[in-house]
This record gives structure tokens, C-alpha cells and sequence, in this order.
């Protein structure tokens, strides 16, 4: 039944001019967990990020989030849900301070008139909610920190900041670790647990070793379609998993990215 279920895709195709980019995929998210999309090299996992938030339509297939059938809705309407996407855009504008970011995040959330704030007392809750949006991934001390100065880690914190103003209860996290050092990836991870509570992720990541510390299931994608499905101890000691990272850039170009033997997993 699909009421367990807070996302799910029934067959989902996607083709480009004839190619099958995400070909009849099946996934089915459980409401809390954090759960990972892996794949080599082309395997349509960004696709089908793109068909969640409807930045593409898909050819066949249905997407079903708590039960209804989101389709046919646009991306604004997708967000309004509470599905909500971060990471690979910056949405963050560089010259403004951290705490002029979450603002900026909280209006647009809001959708906020102009006479929100000439209000005094919504520009107190506004400027309260936005410290505690900060304080969420430790970002406190650098409020009054103009963007640009921050460090790569602190910018993408602030990036998640940012989203989570939107109060998704679905959250898409796009390769989070992505072009950092191991002691930022140990922040990210942290962030992403923190962010996670709550909510339920769906997260596309690399770092093996990162999906094996956050992630509770995991949907291998190769060519397009489902390989396999299951925790990380079963996924990485699938040697079809290993097989089509082996046979792609990917393997072990990422930071330990393979699929690393069940030694790995179990730190
Ligand atoms: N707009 C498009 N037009 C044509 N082909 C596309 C388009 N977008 C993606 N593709 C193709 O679809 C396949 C899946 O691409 P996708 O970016 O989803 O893979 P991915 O798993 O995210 O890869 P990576 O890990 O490299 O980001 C690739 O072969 C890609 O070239």
C-alpha cells in the first residue's frame, strides 16, 4: 500500500530524443529514513531528481507523494508541498550577510507581502526565526558574516539553512559532500543527520562512506534502472554493485567513492 510510503514512483521513465534516461523505475521512500541514490557515472540519478522536483516531466510513469498522485503539478507547487531540493544550486547571494540570506529565504518561503514587514512585531519573529535557522547548522557566531567570507562548509551549511526555511518535509539533497576535504565532509554528515530530524531525504551522494554513516536504504541506478534496493551492508556486498562501478569512472575516483567491501560499512 502506498500510505507507507511518503514518496513513491510507479515505473518512471524519462527519454531524451529516443534515449532512455530513467527507465521504469520503482522507488518507494520511507516516511523519517534518510535514503541514498547511487549509481556510476550517467546512471540517471540527477534525471530523476529533476522528475521529483518537475524541473523535467517525465515521459511515462507516475510520482505519488503521501498518497497523491503530483504528476502533473509544477515545480512551485512541488515546494509548496514540502518537497524541497539543495545543494547543487547556490542559493545563496554572496554579498549579503548569513542572517540577510536566511531573511531573503524566509520572505521568499513566505511568500511575504510588504506589509509583513512593516509590521514591528513580524519583523521580530522574522529576525527570531532566522537566528534559529542559523543556530540549526551552526552558523550563530558568522550571522552578521558577509557570505563571500565565509568558508566552503560554513557556505553550503548556510545553503541548507536556507532550504530548510522552507519547511520541507521532504528534503532532495544533491551530492552535499561534493568537492570538499574528509573534516568538512564530518560537518556535512553531522548537518545532514541534524536536518534530517523530522523529516525524510532523499539524497544523491558519491562518498560511499558517507552514505554507509547516514543513510537507511540505499537504490543502486545503472543505465537508467533499479539494479538493487536494500541497506547498506546488503548493497555494497552485492557484486553486481560492484561490477557496474567497476566498469565506470567512478570507480574509486570519488574519495573512496566504489562501492567499498563490507569491512568499510561497518565503521
Ligand atoms: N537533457 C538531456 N538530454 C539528453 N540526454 C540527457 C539529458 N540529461 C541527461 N541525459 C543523459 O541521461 C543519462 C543520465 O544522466 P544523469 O545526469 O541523470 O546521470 P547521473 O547518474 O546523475 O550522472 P552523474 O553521476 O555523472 O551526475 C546520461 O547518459 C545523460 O547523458
Amino acid at each position: 500500500m502506498s500510505e507507507q510510503f511518503v514518496l513513491e514512483t510507479r515505473n518512471l521513465v524519462k527519454e531524451f530524443k529516443g534515449f532512455v534516461a530513467v527507465d521504469d523505475v520503482n522507488l518507494k521512500i520511507h516516511q523519517g529514513h534518510i535514503h541514498a541514490l547511487i549509481g556510476p557515472n550517467g546512471a540517471g540519478k540527477t534525471t530523476v531528481f529533476n522528475l521529483l522536483t518537475k524541473f523535467l516531466s517525465p515521459t511515462r510513469g507516475q510520482i505519488l507523494y503521501q498518497g497523491e498522485d503530483i504528476t502533473s503539478l509544477k515545480s512551485a507547487a512541488i515546494a509548496r508541498k514540502g518537497i524541497v531540493r539543495s545543494f547543487q544550486i547556490s542559493a545563496v547571494f554572496p554579498h549579503m550577510t548569513a542572517l540577510e540570506n536566511i531573511r531573503v529565504a524566509l520572505q521568499t518561503a513566505e511568500g511575504t507581502s510588504f506589509s509583513f514587514w512593516k509590521s514591528g512585531n513580524s519583523l521580530h519573529k522574522l529576525n527570531q526565526r532566522c537566528m534559529e535557522l542559523l543556530d540549526s547548522v551552526g552558523l550563530t557566531e558568522f550571522a552578521n558574516t558577509t557570505t563571500v567570507e565565509l568558508a566552503y562548509g560554513r557556505k553550503r551549511a548556510l545553503e541548507l539553512a536556507t532550504t530548510l526555511a522552507m519547511e520541507p518535509t521532504m528534503l532532495l539533497l544533491d551530492e552535499p559532500t561534493q568537492g570538499m576535504g574528509s573534516e568538512d565532509v564530518d560537518q556535512v554528515v553531522e548537518l545532514v543527520r541534524k536536518a534530517a530530524e523530522g523529516r525524510t531525504v532523499l539524497m544523491v551522494e558519491h562518498n560511499l562512506s558517507v552514505v554507509s554513516k547516514l543513510c537507511d536504504r540505499i537504490t543502486v541506478l545503472a543505465q537508467g534502472a533499479v539494479l538493487t534496493e536494500g541497506d547498506y551492508q546488503t548493497v555494497s556486498a552485492d557484486p553486481r554493485v560492484r561490477e557496474v562501478y567497476m566498469g565506470s569512472a567512478d570507480s574509486g575516483e570519488r574519495g573512496g567513492s566504489s562501492p567499498a567491501p563490507q569491512a568499510e560499512a561497518a565503521q
